[in-house]
């Protein structure tokens, strides 16, 4: 397969623009993934002192603070995004 197949590009030109910015793609890729997996230890942590202390693991006031912060930077979608990290750092409930 050429450059300009695997990235549905019509020019070699474009095919090489496509190709760098997938690799500047993966690359934020792996740094939100890592920040995910540094946020679901931190919430773990939370959770985890709240649970000891006799509390519940899941705490909605602040579960709304955090969808309102997503829904404020990137609208609608971002509510989805969160109620996913959510799910990802406190199971589903
Ligand atoms: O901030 C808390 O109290 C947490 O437990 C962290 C967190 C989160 O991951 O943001 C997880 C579960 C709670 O329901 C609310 C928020």
């Amino acid at each position: 397969m050429t450059a300009t197949d695997v990235t549905g590009a019509r020019t070699p030109e474009a095919a090489e623009v496509i190709t760098g910015a997938r690799e500047r793609i993966d690359a934020l890729d792996d740094r939100i993934i890592g920040l995910i997996q540094e946020r679901t230890a931190v919430s773990a942590v939370i959770q985890e002192a709240r649970i000891t202390s006799g509390g519940r693991r899941v705490n909605l006031s602040r579960e709304m603070e955090v969808l309102g912060h997503y829904r404020d930077a990137l609208g609608k979608p971002g509510t989805a995004l969160a109620l996913t990290l959510l799910e990802l750092c406190r199971g589903r409930i």
